[in-house]
């Protein structure tokens, strides 16, 4: 199992990822995506839930229209690991090329 960062490797780690910041005490991080409209919002989850999938690897997140709030943590080892940061990483990238 992927292990805790430890506070100082979190902040490191959330340095080369823009938009995320630490949540709910450390324990999770989150961002709020904003996107021109539903379509491209959905678009987004849509190719983050197949990559969240083939990762065993699941967001916690809430879509409104054009905004997706998501909340990435390793519920298993109890806080932020390096698949939160994986994931985090590849939904920045999704992120872009969804907004064209
Ligand atoms: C059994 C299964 O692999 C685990 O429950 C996985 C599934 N997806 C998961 N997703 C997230 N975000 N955290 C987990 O700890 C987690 N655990």
């Amino acid at each position: 199992m992927a292990e805790r960062l430890s506070a100082d490797a979190r902040k490191q780690a959330l340095g080369g990822i823009p938009g995320w910041a630490e949540v709910q005490d450390g324990k999770g991080i989150g961002k709020t995506f904003v996107f021109k409209d539903f379509n491209e919002a959905f678009g987004f989850m849509t190719r983050a839930a197949l990559v969240a999938e083939k990762m065993d690897h699941h967001p916690e997140w809430r879509n409104v229209y054009k905004t997706v709030e998501v909340i990435l943590s390793t519920h298993d080892a109890g806080g932020v690991t390096k698949l939160d940061i994986e994931l985090a990483t590849a939904m920045n990238a999704i992120a872009k090329l969804t907004q064209g």
